[in-house]
C-alpha cells in the first residue's frame, strides 16, 4: 500500500524496497565472541565486562533472540515490495545485503531501523553503516532512512496494550498501585547530551513516548525512567539510575508493585531477556515486590502497519550533520 498513499497532499516516495537495519546477533555459542568483539571495536568496553555479557549469551545457548525478532517482523510485514534484511554486527551483514539489492535491481530503498530514537549508537551509527556498505557496493541503491518513530502511534499502541497486559498479571490487590517504570539502554552522558540537532534529544524523545504511554494506562499512577545495560569503561559516566537500583529506591520508599516497561527497544531482545527477565526479576523476588514486564512492540499489529505507514510519508529530511555526533573513539 506504501507506495501509493499521499499525504499532506505531496506524493510519497516510489521506494522499490524496504530495508530493514538491525543491531545483529549470535546464533550459536561460537559466534557469540566474534559478534562481541564487532559491537565494541574501538569502544574502550572492558575485557571483564565483555566476559560477563558473553554469559549472558551463553545462557540462552549462544543464540540471541533479536534475529528471530526480526524474521518475525519481516514475515508479519505488509509492504508492496520485497523486503532485505541488514544487520551492524552480524549475519546478514548490511554490506552483503546491499550487493543483494544493487544485484537485484533495486534503486530506491526505505530503510526502517530498529531503533525508534535519536542518539549516536541509535540513529547516527546506523547511518553510518548504511553510508559505508552504499560506498563498498558498485551500483548501489539509494537508501532513505525512516524517521524516527517514539511518538508514532503505531508504536504508542502496541506499547500501551503491552503496558496493559503487563498490569493484568500484577496480583490483584497491588495492581491498582502499581508503579510504571519505563527503561531504556544506558548511553554515555556525553552521547546522551549530543543527540538530536539541539542536544539532549534521546532522553527527551524517551519522555515522550513513556508519557505518551502512561497517558493511556488507567490510573493517572506515577511513572518513571530510568535505565539499563550499561557498558564501557567505569570511569565514563552514563545515565542513570539504573533500573536495578531504583527498584531497590522505590521498594524502600513503600512502592507496592511495579511495571516494567522497556519504552527503549522495539523487541525483546538480549537486553531484555537478562537485564530485565532475569536480573532485575531476581532482585524483586529478593525484595518482595511484585513486577510485571511489558512486552516491546515486536509484531504487535499496529506497530507492523506502522513500516507500511512511515513508507508512505514524504520522503524524511536526512538528519542533520551535526546531530548525533560519533563518541570520540578509545583505541585499544
Ligand atoms: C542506545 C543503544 C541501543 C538501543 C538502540 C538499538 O536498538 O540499536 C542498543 C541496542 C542493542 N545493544 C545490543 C548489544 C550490545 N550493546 C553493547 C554495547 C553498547 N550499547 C550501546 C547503546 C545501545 N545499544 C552502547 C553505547 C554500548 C557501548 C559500546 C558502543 O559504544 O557501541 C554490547 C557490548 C557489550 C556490553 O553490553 O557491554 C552489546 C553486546 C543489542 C543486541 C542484543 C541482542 O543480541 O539481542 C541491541 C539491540
Ligand atoms: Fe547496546
Amino acid at each position: 500500500m506504501g507506495n501509493l498513499t499521499h499525504e499532506g497532499g505531496r506524493a510519497a516516495p516510489r521506494y522499490d524496497a524496504l530495508l530493514v537495519v538491525s543491531f545483529g546477533g549470535p546464533e550459536k555459542p561460537d559466534d557469540v565472541m566474534p559478534f562481541l568483539e564487532n559491537v565494541v571495536r574501538g569502544r574502550g568496553v572492558p575485557r571483564e565486562r565483555l566476559l560477563e555479557v558473553e554469559a549472558h549469551y551463553q545462557r540462552f545457548g549462544g543464540v540471541s533472540p533479536i534475529n528471530r525478532q526480526c524474521r518475525d517482523l519481516i514475515a508479519a510485514l505488509d509492504v508492496d515490495v520485497p523486503v532485505y534484511w541488514g544487520n551492524r554486527n552480524w549475519h546478514p551483514f548490511l554490506e552483503d545485503t546491499v550487493r543483494q539489492m544493487a544485484a537485484d535491481g533495486v534503486r530506491k530503498a526505505a530503510a526502517f531501523a530498529t531503533s525508534a530514537y535519536s542518539s549516536y549508537s541509535s540513529c547516527r551509527q546506523y547511518i553510518e553503516d548504511i553510508a559505508r556498505a552504499r560506498a563498498a557496493v558498485p551500483g548501489a541503491p539509494e537508501i532513505v532512512k525512516l524517521r524516527h518513530y517514539f511518538d508514532h502511534p503505531g508504536f504508542v499502541a502496541a506499547m500501551v496494550d503491552h503496558t496493559r497486559q503487563a498490569l493484568e498479571r500484577l496480583p490483584e490487590p497491588r495492581r491498582e498501585r502499581a508503579r510504571l517504570v519505563f527503561t531504556a539502554h544506558s548511553i554515555p552522558i556525553s552521547m546522551a547530551k549530543t543527540s538530536g540537532p539541539a542536544g539532549g534529544a534521546y532522553e527527551a524523545e524517551l519522555r515522550r513516548a513513556a508519557a505518551l504511554v502512561a497517558a493511556e494506562i488507567p490510573g493517572d499512577r506515577p511513572w518513571d525512567l530510568v535505565w539499563q545495560s550499561r557498558s564501557g569503561p567505569p570511569h565514563i559516566p552514563w545515565l542513570e539510575p539504573d533500573v536495578c537500583d531504583h527498584l531497590e529506591a522505590l521498594h524502600a520508599s513503600g512502592t507496592e508493585a511495579v511495571v516494567l516497561v522497556p519504552i527503549g527497544f522495539v523487541s525483546d531482545h538480549m537486553e531484555v531477556v537478562y537485564d530485565l527477565d532475569v536480573e532485575a526479576k531476581a532482585l524483586a523476588e529478593r525484595l518482595g515486590l511484585p513486577l510485571s514486564r511489558a512486552a516491546t512492540a515486536g509484531t504487535h499489529p499496529r506497530f507492523v502497519a506502522m513500516v507500511s505507514e512511515l513508507m508512505a510519508e514524504p520522503e524524511p529530511a536526512p538528519c542533520p550533520a551535526t546531530c548525533c555526533p560519533a563518541p570520540v573513539r578509545h583505541p585499544r
